[in-house]
């Protein structure tokens, strides 16, 4: 089946907290229409990009691409970006098989081009399971909940302070979004950009039928915040992590990061004459943002009747413990164990430094910050465009036995740079992400990790650098590891990953707090490219490309 969407990407003036900001939208809408299909379905997406002054691409989250590596929605990487003015057609499968899965479950879609991700383009892929098949988990309804922090500074603003000396950074955002919607303080405002009775930010609710079984969708597509999801006295039971089963758990608060998407079951079993809260807060770093809202509205109650009681402010967010707890308890569903290889055939340590290169505000990887090429990876990498980037690879490592994590380095020797990793194609590696101290003495941050074209195992957490995969293996979980897309790494911590390169491409991994990529927080891999297909010519017309359609 092949489903078919037309969409018109175009600014737009939104006030989804209240507050009237210039957002991106798609066919008027932030966030955009959900994509619905099954297993095995192909999307087509005719996307005309309507912005009269900038680009656009967009990348389909979790979505791997096989066999489509140019349709992953990457700009400098994939694709050349999509102009004003200009249509460009995403075809791809959801999802075709490789060796190991199938893929049925909750996927996102944003841009992936400057930082209009922050400016609201962004939403839900839900894939479902083929007609007969069952999933290991009942439910009657099926709903689902996309969170977003909000800014109100302009996304052209925010990019400019970050690449600018001094440097400006986004600071916490306004408000937290529920499914596009959120309540900021309009009191000190004027009615024409602050309007508290606009209908567009009355808050989310979902109605719920006592004694349903509810599955809820999460996903987070925040810019910047980590946040714990609570509903007011009902637990969830986790069932899905990134569109991958999980043996399941119960939990009183979600913690859930940039890029993550979960399925939760709730029972509507309480007391039904009355509404309930549904929050969400920052954790990770420290809040400034108010709590976010919607209502857990138990048929027939009015849909907007106000619970009788104090949102709850949920966890500390600086309780590293126990959202570190959280990760380690999801593992795979017993029935959907897709074991690892028992060992790699190569290990990537990636540590993360926050640096200044020529007095600009970097991110880095073993000392090199991602640049972006002006010619595609893809293309350049199957013309043999060697020019187009810098055919030196970056370390696999650093300096692990000298560098002392808990400390602020100046980091004298790192740059800019286009550089990739060339990677063995059907190969076993294993990346390590070990965190450091950021430029602020006595601080290290959350940064959830995405990799594009594949899921990989997540091995194990832990604090300070002793993850040792080949000296003491005992702390990894090679039985029954989850595998995702995107994984957090902790302050002053690491996270250990395993993946197996069977998609050819050129892909992207990268944190997924949208400044921290915009200052180079990623890294770019080929694996297998000389077995991708021709080329589509509507990837191109950038950079060295263009002598490609006009020869
Ligand atoms: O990249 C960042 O910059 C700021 C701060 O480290 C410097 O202002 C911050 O909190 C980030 O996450």
């Amino acid at each position: 089946v092949t489903h078919r969407h037309k969409w018109e990407v175009n600014y737009g003036y939104k006030s989804p907290d209240c507050y009237k900001k210039l957002a991106i939208t798609i066919n008027g809408e932030s966030p955009g229409p959900t994509i619905h299909a099954q297993q095995g379905d192909t999307i087509v997406v005719e996307l005309n990009n309507a912005l009269f002054s900038e680009n656009v691409a967009v990348h389909w989250h979790g979505i791997r691409q096989i066999g489509t590596p140019w349709s992953d929605g990457t700009e400098a990487v994939t694709q050349c970006p999509i102009m004003p003015g200009d249509t460009f057609i995403y075809k791809f499968v959801v999802d075709k098989s490789n060796t190991m899965n199938m893929q049925a479950g909750t996927y996102l879609y944003h841009a992936h081009y400057g930082m209009q991700l922050t400016a609201g383009l962004y939403g839900f892929i839900i894939v479902s399971v083929p007609d007969g098949v069952l999933e290991p988990f009942v439910y009657d309804h099926d709903r689902s909940i996309i969170l977003k922090d909000w800014y109100h500074a302009s996304t052209y603003e925010q990019a400019t302070g970050l690449s600018s000396i001094p440097f400006g950074w986004v600071g916490e955002p306004q408000s937290l979004l529920i499914n596009g919607k959120g309540r900021f303080n309009c009191s000190l405002l004027d009615s024409s950009v602050c309007n508290a009775k606009n209908p567009e930010c009355s808050p989310y609710s979902l109605t719920v039928v006592p004694g349903g079984r509810y599955r809820l969708r999460i996903g987070s597509l925040a810019s910047l915040s980590a946040m714990s999801f609570e509903i007011e006295g009902h637990n969830m039971t986790v069932v899905e992590a990134d569109g991958n089963y999980v043996e399941p758990f119960e939990t009183k608060h979600l913690y859930i990061n940039s890029g993550e998407t979960y399925s939760v079951l709730v029972k509507a079993d309480q007391d039904s004459s009355r509404n309930y809260w549904i929050t969400a807060n920052v954790v990770g770093r420290k809040p400034s943002t108010p709590t976010g809202l919607a209502i857990f509205n138990y048929y027939p109650n009015h849909r907007h009747k106000k619970p009788p009681t104090v949102p709850t402010t949920g966890p500390l967010w600086n309780d590293t413990a126990s959202q570190l707890a959280q990760s380690r308890a999801i593992k795979a569903h017993h029935d959907f164990v897709h074991s690892p290889p028992p060992r790699s055939d190569r290990m990537i340590v990636l540590l993360n430094t926050q640096n200044k290169i020529n007095g600009y505000y970097h991110w880095s990887l073993n000392n090199r910050s991602l640049t972006l090429p002006a010619t595609p990876y893809l293309i350049s990498l199957k013309q043999n465009f060697n020019g187009a980037f810098d055919q030196n690879p970056p370390p696999d490592s650093y300096d692990v036995e000298n560098y002392d994590i808990y400390s602020v380095h100046d980091n004298v020797n790192t740059t800019s740079s286009n550089a990739i990793y060339s990677i063995k194609f059907n190969s076993t590696v294993d990346i390590i992400l070990q965190n450091a101290n950021s430029m602020t003495t006595g601080n290290s941050e959350t940064h959830p990790w995405h990799m594009h074209g594949h899921d990989f195992w997540v091995l194990g957490f832990g604090n300070g650098t002793k993850f040792d995969m080949v000296n003491d293996p005992k702390g990894f979980n090679l039985v029954n590891p989850i595998m995702k897309n995107t994984v957090p790494l902790y302050p002053y911590g690491w996270t250990a990953l395993r993946v197996r390169t069977d998609n050819p491409g050129v892909w992207i991994f990268h944190c997924h707090i949208e400044p921290h990529l915009f200052m180079g927080m990623g890294i770019v891999f080929e694996a297998g490219v000389e077995k991708v297909g021709k080329l589509p010519k509507s990837i191109m017309g950038c950079g060295e490309t263009k002598r490609l359609i006009n020869p």
